[in-house]
């Protein structure tokens, strides 16, 4: 955790979102049935020679109603606010432009490591122009193809020489979650109102290189907690807070240093697709889930109302029927004492180790109750299974033929894992292979 955070800026067109797509490309998810997760990625996670990084585009990044200048500038200082490394994207095809100088200057006012990037050189009579963009006041432009993929290596090596050798150590002892949702689900609210009711301990920790915050508390039961805040939105003010994308690269950044992560909804405005767009997010992640339902109070109740926003919840978020639900409010402090310890269990979960035969003893008493697919005369055989790691659980299944192990077949195992052990409010990862 706490990975190195790269950010690609650029004007519009130079092929910022061709080149994180190509450094992104590589990587294959082993989750991927999120639905509501767009795919027209800012953010994700991705790896070079062993080095883990995140990676942004902050093109994607669109401050509304703002004119093209302003936008630049918005984005190349969300890249210098929270960026370890700059990769500062050009195009060989119209030479440097004012654009081009604009960013620049820009990008001189930071500390940060700049690598620049000469895109679109897409053969080899194109190389030689890549030295007129020295005149930009970097070190050696690398020149790349985004499109075809030349030189991408080269801009990776360059980039992970720039990594940050002395990232701060994660405290392992705290368990480190987050509040995500959409703008106004009431995240400060409950920040503050968690806080009150426990005790904050004050700590002579330098802040983190970025724009986290976090605070250290400890519960009733002695319990201590990391609490990571980004405080970018406060800080960039309502403007931003309708900028969708830049909502969503604060939601990542905070999932990627949690352990479990708060999913905080409206109970008076209901779900929105942006809840799920969110959610699908921290649940791609393998984070621990815990969907908390804010502003109770709000509700005109009768004795159906928990059981239908529990249901609507349910259908809505159907791929995290893992995630225990809990309904609060900041305002009138209901249930928020439920919080820490919820926290506690979904974390104790999410690091959950369970020795090979009791879990071969679980698969195939699962097996002898529903047995495995078959076709073709051929019959889906399981020989053993392990789990090779935690944060979240995860277990390789080794079989005669990976093909023939189905999605509902899966889900049946996971749900025949999750009836036999406690994993409530953790993903779980299922790894089909041959057996060899
Ligand atoms: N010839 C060539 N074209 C490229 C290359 N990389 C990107 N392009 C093209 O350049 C255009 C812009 O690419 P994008 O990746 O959308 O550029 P961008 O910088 O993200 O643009 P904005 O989203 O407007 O900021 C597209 O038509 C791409 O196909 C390249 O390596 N060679
Ligand atoms: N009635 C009621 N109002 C609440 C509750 N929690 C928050 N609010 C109100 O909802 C509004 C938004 O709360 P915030 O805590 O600022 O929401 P947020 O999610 O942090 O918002 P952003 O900082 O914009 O992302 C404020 O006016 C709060 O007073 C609650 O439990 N009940």
């Amino acid at each position: 955790m706490a990975k190195p955070v790269v950010a690609i800026v650029g004007r519009p067109n130079v092929g910022k979102s061709t080149v994180f797509n190509r450094i992104a490309g590589q990587r294959v998810s082993i989750v991927d049935d999120a639905p509501g997760v767009t795919r027209d990625r800012i953010y994700t996670s991705a790896e070079w020679l062993g080095h883990e990084f995140n990676l942004i585009d902050t093109g994607g990044i669109d401050i509304v109603d703002q004119p093209f200048v302003v936008q630049i500038k918005e984005q190349a200082e969300i890249a210098i606010e929270e960026a370890d490394v700059i990769v500062f994207v050009t195009s060989v095809r119209e030479g440097i432009t004012d654009a081009d100088e604009n960013v620049a200057r820009l990008l001189y006012r930071s500390d940060k490591p700049v690598v620049l990037a000469v895109n679109k050189v897409d053969n080899q009579e194109l190389r030689q122009d890549i030295y007129d963009y020295y005149a930009l006041g970097f070190d050696e432009p690398i020149g790349i193809s985004g499109v075809h993929g030349i030189g991408v290596g080269d801009l990776l090596d360059e980039i992970i020489k720039h990594f940050p050798t002395d990232i701060e150590p994660e405290d392992e002892t705290r368990i480190r979650f987050s509040l995500i949702g959409r703008p106004n689900v009431g995240k400060s609210s409950l920040v503050n109102a968690i806080l009150g009711e426990n005790r904050v301990i004050v700590s002579d920790i330098a802040g983190t290189t970025r724009d986290a915050i976090d605070t250290r508390f400890a519960a009733a039961n002695g319990t201590e907690f990391n609490m990571i805040d980004t405080a970018g939105l406060r800080k960039r003010g309502k403007a931003y807070e309708n900028a969708e994308k830049y909502s969503v690269l604060r939601a990542m950044s905070a999932i990627d240093r949690s352990d479990v992560v708060l999913v905080v909804l409206n109970a008076e405005e209901g779900i929105r697709e942006q809840d799920k767009k969110i959610a699908g997010y921290a649940h791609e992640a393998g984070r621990g889930i815990i969907i908390v339902v804010n502003k109770w109070d709000t509700l005109k109740k009768d004795n159906h109302s928990l059981n239908n926003f529990e249901q609507a919840i349910r259908a809505n978020f159907a791929y995290l029927d893992y995630a225990p639900i809990v309904f609060v409010s900041a305002k009138s402090k209901q249930r928020l004492n439920q919080i820490p310890g919820m926290i506690e269990h979904v974390s104790e979960n999410q690091s959950r180790r369970i020795t090979s035969s009791t879990l071969n003893d679980v698969l195939l008493d699962a097996i002898a109750t529903n047995p495995t697919p078959s076709s073709n005369g051929k019959r889906l055989r399981i020989y053993y299974a392990t789990q090779v790691a935690v944060k979240p659980p995860t277990f390789i299944v080794f079989v005669n033929d990976p093909d023939m192990m189905h999605f509902s077949y899966e889900r049946f195992l996971e749900n025949q894992l999750r009836n036999a052990f406690e994993f409530s409010g953790t993903p779980i990862h299922i790894i089909v292979r041959r057996r060899k």
